[in-house]
């Protein structure tokens, strides 16, 4: 398929190469109404570019969406970077993806996403400033994906309130796949409140990791080989790993009653939402739950203030609440309910929007 029938719904798509350093990246920006475009970078060895090209479209819609739901003041974009994140970085290629971004003049920000560590971004912040997500010692608030996974809690809560009538998670059985950043951080809470953990991983470093800190821990842990998770007989499915895992394969598998985790693009295509809802099994839609790095990283522009930031991710809570409840109310999926919710927001701001206040980052004292 051509790039711009891949890309009809998003304003830019950047690509990026350098020689030197072996980088050949992507940048998309889906959407300014907001403000100018905020979104991590991920670092995958994808098997051809239409695929990280996929990959980034999809990512960058998801931001746009996550902002608004989460009312953060800016735009949804996504930077992936072609390579395998264990054999090809380098300082050199974060520095040539730094240039990148700062060509873009302010239209977009970008910090960590699956592959990259704030440590690599403090190498792409020697050539511009629109990075975040950076590490305290060079003025950010640190590993964002702490916040996520208090955001996933928060979800995990709201979900137990709502089926269950309440938001003790010690009594449950949560299905994880991906103990990475944020899955190692929610499976390790999980453990520490005394629940029963079901996980899987590609890595069988993380695995055993997480054996090792659960051995001192009052809940119990089980780990499955890669797709047996979608087969795991839980109440709740938390993916923290890839996107497009909830699909015609795998919803047959499906024995939980919720799926709320912190992977981006869960679903494979929107009707899978629907299918989830005619299946009765409740999905917290991942943009909501997974916001809490977002609300950290945009506000690290301002100055950091990690008591604001744990206030507006426990917020999460409250949204997602009530798109379960509009969700019952109206009897549509709970994904019609998120989207609905965002779209009516950015209709609102768009009268506001120009080509100008794209570039400009909102209120506030800013950092530069
Ligand atoms: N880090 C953050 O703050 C945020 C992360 N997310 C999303 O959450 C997800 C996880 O992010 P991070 O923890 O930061 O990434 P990460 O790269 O630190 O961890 C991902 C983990 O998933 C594992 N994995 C990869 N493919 C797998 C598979 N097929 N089955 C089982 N495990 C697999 C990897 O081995 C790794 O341990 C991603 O989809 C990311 O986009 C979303 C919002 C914020
Ligand atoms: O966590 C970050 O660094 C930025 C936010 C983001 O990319 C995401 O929420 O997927």
């Amino acid at each position: 398929m051509l790039t711009f029938e891949l890309m009809k719904e998003h304003e830019q798509v950047v690509f990026c190469q350098d020689p030197h350093s072996g980088l050949k990246a992507i940048i998309a920006i889906h959407n300014t109404t907001l403000g100018p475009a905020l979104g991590g970078c991920r670092m995958l060895p994808y098997k051809n570019e239409e695929e990280a090209l996929v990959d980034v479209l999809r990512l960058a819609k998801g931001m746009t969406y996550k902002c608004a739901a989460a009312d953060v003041d800016f735009g949804g974009g996504k930077a992936v970077i072609i390579g395998d994140p264990l054999k090809d970085k380098s300082p050199e290629l974060f520095r040539a993806f730094g240039q990148f971004v700062h060509s873009l003049n302010g239209r977009f920000y970008t910090g960590t996403d699956m592959g990259t560590t704030p440590d690599d971004f403090v190498h792409a912040y020697k050539e511009t400033d629109y990075i975040v997500g950076l590490p305290e010692a060079y003025g950010g608030h640190g590993d964002s994906s702490i916040p996520t996974a208090l955001g996933v809690v928060q979800g995990l809560k709201a979900v137990c309130q709502f089926l269950w009538g309440t938001e003790d998670l010690s009594q449950r059985i949560f299905a994880i796949q991906g103990l990475g950043k944020v899955g190692f951080k929610v499976a390790e809470h999980l453990l520490k409140i005394g629940a029963q953990v079901v996980v899987t991983d590609i890595s069988e470093e993380v695995t055993a990791l997480l054996r090792e800190k659960a051995q001192d821990l009052p809940g119990t842990m089980e780990v499955v080989a890669g797709d047996d998770i979608y087969a795991v007989q839980a109440d709740i499915f938390v993916p923290c790993a890839i996107g497009g895992i909830i699909n015609d394969t795998t919803i047959e598998q499906l024995k939980v009653k919720a799926v709320c985790g912190a992977a981006n693009n869960q679903l494979l295509e929107d009707r899978h939402g629907q299918i989830l809802h005619e299946k009765s099994i409740l999905y917290a839609p991942d943009y909501i739950v997974n916001a809490g790095g977002l609300i950290q990283v945009s506000d690290e522009l301002y100055g950091p203030n990690k008591e604001r930031v744990m206030q507006k991710t426990k917020a999460i809570y409250d949204t997602l609440f009530q798109i379960f409840k509009n969700s019952e109310k109206k009897a549509f999926s709970t994904v019609s309910a998120a989207n609905q919710f965002v779209e009516e927001r950015l209709q609102k701001r768009a009268r506001f929007n120009s080509f100008y206040t794209h570039q400009q980052r909102p209120k506030w004292k800013v950092r530069r």
